[in-house]
């Protein structure tokens, strides 16, 4: 850990895989990759303490076990490729209506009064990441969030991304995609046999 990392990992460990050393500065990014099924998103999901994990992680200096599990994922917040929609309106579910980043998804204020089951599977991704960002989270850690978009959505995402990296939020991030990494800007990660390593596929 640095003094200047928003966000640091030593030593993390889920039932799949481990993360022996990351961190992140404010407005980083980091990118993770790795093959199907080696436990990408179980290291996501580690950070943002939601499954059993060992390790030691940090938010701005301060270890993750002086926060509530609430606060923790408030401020650490896990972005699942396909986020769950619990109540039946859009709106219901975005803690501040930032006109700004739905236009920037290509939203227009309206979309708070849509029905979530009208929504494609690149609109709950879009959204999803709309309503993460609502809530002014310190770090964001993001499960493919391009997956399933075209060139000109994932575009727009990364624009969203890159904004919120200019106020300092850190990243993690899961793509397969080198060009995409290389746009970021990002320090690469790669899972092999189970441990997260620094360096490219
Ligand atoms: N809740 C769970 N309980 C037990 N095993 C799980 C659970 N969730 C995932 N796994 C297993 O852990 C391994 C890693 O899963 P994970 O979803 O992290 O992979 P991934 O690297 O993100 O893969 P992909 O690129 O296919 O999304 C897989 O073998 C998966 O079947």
């Amino acid at each position: 850990m640095t003094a200047r990392d928003r966000l640091s990992v030593r030593d993390l460990r889920c039932a799949v895989a481990a993360w022996p050393r990351l961190g992140v500065p404010a407005g980083g990014c980091a990118a993770l990759a790795g093959p199907s099924g080696s436990g990408k998103s179980r290291l996501l999901r580690a950070i943002a303490d939601l499954d059993p994990n060992e390790g030691e992680v940090h938010l701005d200096g301060s270890p993750r076990q002086t926060f509530t599990g609430h606060e923790w994922r408030r401020r650490v917040i896990y972005l699942a490729a396909d986020c769950a929609w619990w109540a039946e309106t859009v709106g219901e579910h975005l803690a501040t209506l930032e006109t700004d980043t739905l236009a920037a998804l290509g939203f227009d204020a309206d979309v708070a009064q849509w029905s979530v089951r009208r929504l494609s599977t690149g609109e709950r991704s879009r959204l999803g990441l709309a309503r993460a960002v609502a809530l002014q989270p310190q770090v964001l850690l993001l499960d493919e969030p391009t997956a399933n978009l075209d060139r000109a959505t994932t575009e727009a995402v990364e624009r969203v991304i890159q904004t919120q990296r200019r106020r300092g939020v850190a990243m993690v991030w899961v793509t397969h995609d080198p060009d995409q990494v290389r746009r970021l800007d990002a320090q690469r990660f790669t899972i092999h046999h189970g441990t997260a390593e620094e360096g490219s596929p």
